[in-house]
């Protein structure tokens, strides 16, 4: 696959106001969540920010990675699983916190795991969205997120180059 045509550039100050609209969109569930699991990489950035939002002190992982290559998807490779302690009751009574869901894949992954946590991301595309309870934003399936943790400041060249004669 090749980089999605259309590019959704996030700063750090849009993706902590993002996060935190999606602990408002939580917090007015009215359920204490006993724990969070998060996904890294990408879920740990969210889970700092609604853990502290909600008050949630117990913080756990589940370590996946799919996309090996920056845009390409291939195998799922599950590097740390979940304590069992968090997986009584399907995992009822935990949310499970991600950056993302592209084609759902990982959700899915982890949802076999805890059936009955709470799923939440911050943005969503299409193919995920069903995989998801709660998120905030939505793009389509052709953009790419750039998270400000994978980027860097460049020179960008002006819009009107080369559009004139
Ligand atoms: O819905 P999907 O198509 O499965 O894609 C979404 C997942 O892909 C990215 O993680 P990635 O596997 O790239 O690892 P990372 O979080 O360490 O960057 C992202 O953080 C989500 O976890
Ligand atoms: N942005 C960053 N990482 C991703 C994306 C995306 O749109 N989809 C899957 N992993
Ligand atoms: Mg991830």
């Amino acid at each position: 696959m090749s980089l999605p045509d259309k590019a959704f550039p996030v700063s750090w100050d849009q993706f902590h106001r993002d996060a935190r609209a999606l602990a408002w969109r939580l917090a007015g569930m009215g359920q204490d969540f006993r724990a969070i699991v998060c996904i890294t990489r990408g879920g740990l950035v969210p889970a700092a920010i609604i853990s502290r939002e909600l008050n949630i002190r117990l913080i756990e992982t589940v370590c996946v990675a799919s996309y090996h290559d920056y845009v390409n998807q291939g195998e799922m490779n599950l590097l740390k699983g979940i304590t069992a302690e968090l997986m009584v009751n399907g995992g009822e009574g935990v949310l499970v916190v991600d950056d993302l869901t592209d084609t759902g894949k990982t959700a899915i992954e982890v949802r076999e795991m805890m059936p009955k946590a709470h799923f939440a991301c911050v943005y969503a595309k299409p193919k995920g969205v069903p995989t998801i309870d709660t998120f905030v934003t939505e793009v389509s399936q052709d953009t790419w997120i750039y998270f400000p943790w994978d980027m860097g400041f460049t020179y960008q060249e002006p819009i009107a180059k080369g559009s004139k004669g």
